[in-house]
């Protein structure tokens, strides 16, 4: 496919407004790229490599090389400038591209400004111009990647003025824009999922290879099919390309024989907040975890068979970058004491001499330490804590339960498997988070024992317990009646601080300003609404405190007279302007009733001020 072809596709991609358009027109580009090559060339390589489909993909989403890649081009917005600037012409120089840049605010746009040489005046007419492919580009590219060491700098440079002279101004846009990472097609992850699905899997008309035909698999599937086969790939093997190349060929079958590979990093599985009774009556059974206060850290080692280690530990962080060299005790660890191939999530901490955990900053004194790493040794010892097991011993164990993979876990890394407790009450759980906290953690993860491990997800199944910050005593000045069983009882309530302590700044009161939802008397600005934490007794006994004093009932929403003040834990305080405070309480969390205080002694919006660290 020629790159021209690509600059201009994507640019009318980008010119959809709605999401489904956006989807239809990539599937539509992914189909003609994949087609095209098929026909051009039916002998393509089984990685791909001369084939446009996985190049096309990830260049719409602004990659070269895949996401568990560890190569770079490590091109910065300087270097990009000033080869757009040597290939303008002698009269630009890198400052008037920066010139530009400050009044178009994007670089695709100044790119696509200037005449490159005039090589574009000879496109225009269809001649004289070697025009690039989208082949050539990512060769040339990965060649540029390839660059290291002294003088490598203006070698890229060279190698990208010379790419910038041969693109007409669509050309230009897309790979200044490529090279930078700042694709603006209006074209995310999730919509070349779906295109991936749409255009190979739900409409394709090419023919599978014989062994999916023969596998018995219908060639055709339902779009939601479709797109979960693409997303359980994308989350096995990280890579847009490759999935579209095997969706196209293989079709469902292909996909699902993806599966996981030691020294291909995955997305780790992340967390959302939430207190144990959330997690209690998410999960029943609760599976609690310490919450290591380091960092993330996927272990990756094959040690092979007679002592011959096909691959040696590889640790990678968080976002999948490869942070093996930083971390050489880390490393010897693992091969010590793992005999089998296995990937294994878990957190580095900096620990103290009796191995006593310290503060997070001091991982990160190691973690992405290319030089002095034995010096930086001395200094910051590390210790490794493994809580899963994604593979192992050729066995994929993402869909197993959690229980089930911490279990194989502690066949494969006795020594740094961290503890799993099953508690099914949530004062079990608060002793565990103390005992967490005594020993100097950061609290306790909350996890539902029967979850398949997600790569990428931050769904509900791994729950975070950090203590919170600061509790804050806040007047009950709103609620909404519950629903179901808790519909004669109040569920949420509205959270107000005093504001009359300091007039220059209390909020104003004007109606027109005044959100719909703030039911705040005057002299109290609302903060957020609480309605986690709260046992059926003390929902009860609320309700029975506050009933006499509902001022207002619109709907299920009531207001009251400023009289009860309950303790709220909270994670953070935002600004925000849905409350009348101009903050909001992230994650409140209902502590108890202040009995020993009256409203007078609430807290103050400048306390919340200054809590948010706004004073
Ligand atoms: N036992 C554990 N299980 C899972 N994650 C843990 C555990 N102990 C510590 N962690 C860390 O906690 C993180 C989970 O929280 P989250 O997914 O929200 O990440 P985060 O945004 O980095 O949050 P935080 O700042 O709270 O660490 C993990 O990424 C991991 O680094």
């Amino acid at each position: 496919m020629e790159f021209a072809a690509l600059a201009e596709r994507a640019e009318r991609v980008a010119a959809n407004d709605g999401d489904i358009e956006t989807t239809l027109a990539v599937a539509d580009l992914l189909a003609d790229a994949g087609a095209a090559d098929r026909d051009e060339d039916d002998g393509t390589e089984p990685d791909g490599s001369t084939d446009d489909l996985p190049v096309v993909v990830r260049f719409l989403l602004g990659r070269v090389f895949p996401a568990h890649d560890t190569r770079t081009l490590d091109v910065g917005p300087a270097l990009c400038r000033e080869a757009i600037a040597r290939a303008a012409g002698q009269n630009v120089s890198a400052a008037d591209v920066e010139d530009r840049l400050a009044e178009r605010g994007e670089i695709g746009a100044v790119a696509a400004e200037y005449d490159f040489g005039g090589q574009q005046g000879l496109a225009a007419f269809g001649s004289g111009r070697d025009a690039l492919t989208v082949a050539a580009l990512d060769a040339e590219l990965r060649d540029l990647a390839a660059e290291s060491g002294d003088g490598s700098e203006s070698r890229k440079r060279d190698a990208l003025f010379g790419l910038f002279t041969r693109c007409s101004p669509s050309e230009a846009a897309f790979l200044a824009r490529l090279v930078l990472g700042e694709m603006r097609l209006g074209v995310g992850e999730g919509t070349v999922r779906d295109a991936v699905a749409e255009a190979f899997l739900v409409r394709d008309e090419t023919p599978k290879d014989a062994d999916a035909e023969a596998a018995d698999e219908p060639r055709l599937a339902a779009p939601e099919d479709a797109v979960a086969a693409v997303e359980r790939a994308l989350q096995v093997t990280n890579d847009y390309g490759r999935v579209a190349v095997r969706a196209r060929d293989e079709g469902l079958a292909g996909l699902r024989e993806e599966s996981l590979r030691v020294g291909r990093p995955v997305q780790a599985m992340l967390a959302q907040a939430g207190t144990a009774t959330d997690a209690v009556d998410a999960f029943g059974e609760v599976a609690v975890e310490t919450k290591f206060d380091g960092a993330r850290v996927q272990v990756h080692y094959d040690p092979g068979t007679d002592g011959d280690s096909a691959l040696g530990p590889r640790l990678y962080s968080r976002n999948m970058d490869d942070v093996t060299e930083a971390l050489p005790e880390i490393v010897e660890f693992v091969a010590e004491r793992v005999d089998v191939p296995a990937i294994l999530d878990g957190e580095v901490v900096a620990v103290d001499e009796e191995g006593n955990p310290l503060p997070f900053q001091e991982v990160l004194r190691r973690f992405r330490r290319k030089h002095d790493v034995d010096r930086m040794r001395e200094t910051v010892s590390l210790r490794l804590h493994a809580f899963d097991c994604l593979h192992a011993d050729g066995d994929d164990l993402l869909d197993r339960p959690l229980r089930d993979r911490h279990e194989r876990l502690r066949r494969v890394l006795p020594d740094a498997a961290a503890d799993l407790t099953l508690a099914d009450d949530p004062r079990a759980i608060a002793a565990a988070e103390r005992t967490a906290l005594d020993a100097g953690h950061e609290g306790v993860m909350l996890k539902n024992p029967d979850a398949a491990y997600t790569p990428g997800d931050r769904g509900r199944d791994w729950l975070k317990r950090k203590p919170d910050v600061e509790t804050l005593d806040a007047v009950v000045v709103g609620a909404e009646w519950g629903e179901g069983r808790r519909a004669e009882l109040f569920g949420t309530f509205l959270l107000a601080v005093r504001a009359e302590d300091d007039a220059s700044d209390a909020p104003d009161r004007d109606a027109a300003d005044r959100d719909d939802d703030d039911l705040a008397p005057a002299g109290y600005a609302t903060v957020g609404k609480v309605a986690t934490g709260i046992t059926d007794e003390a929902l009860a006994d609320l309700t029975e405190r506050l009933e006499p004093h509902v001022v207002d009932e619109t709907g299920t929403t009531v207001a009251f007279d400023p009289e009860l003040v309950v303790e709220v834990g909270y994670e953070d305080i935002q600004t925000s302007p849905t409350y009348s405070a101009g903050y909001a309480l992230r994650f409140p969390r209902f502590v108890g009733v202040r009995e020993d205080k009256g409203v007078d002694d609430a807290d103050s919006l400048a306390r919340v001020r200054r809590l948010a660290g706004d004073d």
